[in-house]
């Protein structure tokens, strides 16, 4: 650890007694929020996490990029409900459960999305809202320091970038690997041979297309760059303390102001001072709950603030009847297909897969790595994607878009769904019906490699939606019940059907791509229709890319909203939502920007109120 660092407490008698805000989850936002509320020196904050400070290798590499979600350790072990429309399958809910959050262990693509994603937010409250592409630009240039690549590694690789759409003052480094393997540039310029696909400049312009992003990763040291180096190492501030090993269960109320939180601890291997045991903390001014799109919700619900007739099951009193939180539940899918080009590795050397079956090549590899941390260990899951909006994938873009403006929305949401969240939801599928009609959002994501094989495609804008409840069997001691409800909506099926098509069509009937001599393994051929399409998902779909969002809404109220524009629990005083749980629409895009972004918007919130004055 960082000598430097603020105050951490490993035990609850540590710490006092009131704060002026107290911040739920040492994670992405909430320690983006707590850097910024004590900035002046003066304002104290107590971070509470339930996770420890780890030095762990699995975080601080960039290698791979996986190494983070593969250490059980670092995650919350929840696994979803079966999913009736993936045969009764389950997942794994990955979040991250250590100081940084799932930052500390996320896959480090750092991206943004469109415009249009941004200005969706906004819509659902007015015309003039806040909550725009120019509304949050000047926070994604807050959030993040960007350091452009090498310049020969920008030249051989044809890299573009535009420093306008970027700011350099964050702890929190956007990166670039000193390496790129040649079949990026290739896989990139060969969408040129389907029409209509756009090209971007910059990851940050707002704009979809086929672009290249950089990586969450401080590129003089070359370490996974997360909320914790950016927003807690170094800062030595005596009015910013972090509590590690704390588990808020509840938040305090007196009628329905929020008054501080009570947290128990949690291990692992340190001496429990009252183990199972309450601790309380006021918050003179607010309780701000930045737990994440899983944890938030169920604190609410064991809080009294959510759905009232869930909460008489669960024999928790109603304080705030407030339907939508839980509901609204949203994650990426990931679609695996899988494609090869057969004379790639013989067309482009090296390629990514010699790393694992060149020896030379590797070799060569960890000798740079060892010598000056450059070359291809450098690189996290790679720089380059396409991010396509439906009208270039689909020819039947306008009959799919008519679908879902005329369909019952509601027969698609849980039985007995309250008609508020209801209500938001069909402003949701309308939104998206007029967006799979233009070009200005993204639907298709496929990362580019620089390898022979890939096939990994996502969903950027799914229109089924889950929940994430407390489980009734023992709402404060088990973890939430997260049901992704997969497929729930078919026109899901339908939008992934025609995601994998236009890959077939990128790798088998494509001009530029010819020469490679492609090949698809999955689905393979034999899946044509949408029904075959439907199958194969049904077998094979991942509900989630590990982005869960939407949980605590920032919607109006009457449309199933928990959070205003200000991110402020609706009938609550003096509480508030700052994570991925307030997005109410995913953006089409990694969320991890995004939720900084927002952790900055909503610290000038806190400060200063709405509207905010414009930030540079
Ligand atoms: C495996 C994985 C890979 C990903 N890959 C990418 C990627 O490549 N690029 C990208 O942009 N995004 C990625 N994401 C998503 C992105 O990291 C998240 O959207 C973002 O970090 C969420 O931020 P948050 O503040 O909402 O929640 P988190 O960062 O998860 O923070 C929540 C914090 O609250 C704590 N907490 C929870 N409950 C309690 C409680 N009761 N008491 C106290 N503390 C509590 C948690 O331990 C955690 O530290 C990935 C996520 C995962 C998990």
């Amino acid at each position: 650890r960082d000598l430097r660092a603020s105050k951490v407490f490993h035990n609850a008698r540590q710490v006092e007694g009131e704060y002026d805000y107290v911040i739920v989850g040492g994670g992405t936002a909430g320690l983006t929020v707590a850097d910024r509320l004590t900035e002046d020196g003066k304002t104290t904050v107590l971070v509470l996490e339930y996770g420890q400070l780890s030095n762990s290798t699995s975080i601080t590499t960039v290698q791979g990029g996986f190494m983070g979600m593969s250490d059980t350790s670092l995650l919350y072990d929840i696994t979803s409900v079966p999913q009736v429309n993936l045969r009764n399958r389950t997942t794994a809910v990955l979040a991250g459960k250590v100081v940084g959050g799932s930052s500390a262990v996320n896959a480090m693509m750092t991206v943004r999305g469109t415009a249009e994603d941004y200005d969706r937010w906004g819509s659902f409250f007015s015309n003039s809202s806040h909550w725009s592409w120019e509304g949050l630009l000047p926070y994604f240039k807050r959030a993040l320091n960007f350091v452009p690549p090498d310049a020969d590694v920008t030249k051989s690789a044809n890299i573009t970038y535009d420093t306008r759409f970027w700011g350099n003052t964050s702890g929190v480094y956007a990166g670039w690997p000193s390496f790129q393997y040649p079949g990026t540039t290739f896989h990139m310029e060969a969408f040129r041979g389907l029409p209509g696909v756009p090209f971007a400049p910059d990851s940050g312009s707002g704009k979809p297309g086929v672009y290249w992003y950089p990586t969450f990763m401080d590129p003089k040291r070359v370490l996974r760059s997360y909320a914790r180096t950016g927003h807690y190492d170094g800062l030595n501030r005596a009015n910013y303390h972090l509590a590690t090993g704390s588990k808020v269960v509840r938040v305090l109320l007196n009628g329905t102001t929020a008054t501080g939180v009570a947290f128990v601890q949690v291990g692992p291997g340190r001496p429990m001072a009252n183990p199972g045991l309450e601790t309380v903390v006021r918050a003179r001014k607010e309780v701000i709950l930045a737990a994440g799109a899983v944890h938030s919700p169920q604190i609410l619900q064991l809080s009294g603030i959510g759905s009232s007739k869930l909460l008489a099951s669960a024999n928790i009193t109603t304080v705030v009847d407030l339907p939508g939180v839980g509901q609204n539940f949203q994650d990426h899918p990931m679609i695996s297909a899988s494609f090869t080009f057969r004379n790639f590795t013989s067309t482009f050397n090296p390629s990514q897969e010699d790393l694992y079956t060149n020896r030379t090549f590797s070799t060569w590899s960890s000798t740079l790595w060892q010598t000056n941390r450059t070359g291809p260990n450098s690189i996290a899951t790679g720089n380059a994607a396409a991010w396509l909006p439906f009208p270039v994938i689909s020819p039947r873009w306008q009959d799919i878009s008519h679908l879902l403006t005329t369909q019952n929305h509601t027969a698609h949401l849980p039985p007995g769904t309250d008609p508020s969240v209801a209500a938001g939801y069909r402003a949701q599928m309308l939104s998206y019906a007029s967006a799979l009609a233009n070009n200005n959002t993204a639907f298709y994501n496929l990362v580019l490699t620089g390898g022979a094989s890939n096939g990994i495609l996502v969903d950027l804008h799914p229109l089924s939606r889950g929940t994430v409840n407390i489980d009734l069997r023992d709402p404060k001691g088990r973890e939430p019940v997260v049901d992704y409800r997969a497929l729930s909506n078919p026109l899901d099926a339908q939008i992934m059907a025609d995601l994998i098509r236009f890959t077939r069509r990128y790798y088998l009937d494509n001009p530029l791509t010819a020469s490679l001599a492609g090949r698809e393994s999955q689905p393979g051929s034999a899946v044509q229709t949408d029904g075959e399409f439907r199958t194969f998902l049904e077998a094979t779909l991942s509900p989630s890319e590990f982005h869960p969002a939407g949980t605590c809404a920032m919607m109006p109220r009457e449309l199933g909203g928990v959070v205003d524009e200000e991110l402020r629990v609706y009938g609550v005083e003096g509480l508030r939502v700052v994570d991925a749980s307030v997005m109410p629409t995913l953006p089409g895009a990694n969320t991890c920007q995004t939720v900084y972004a927002v952790a900055e918007k909503a610290a000038d919130l806190i400060r200063y109120g709405a509207p905010t004055a414009m930030v540079e």
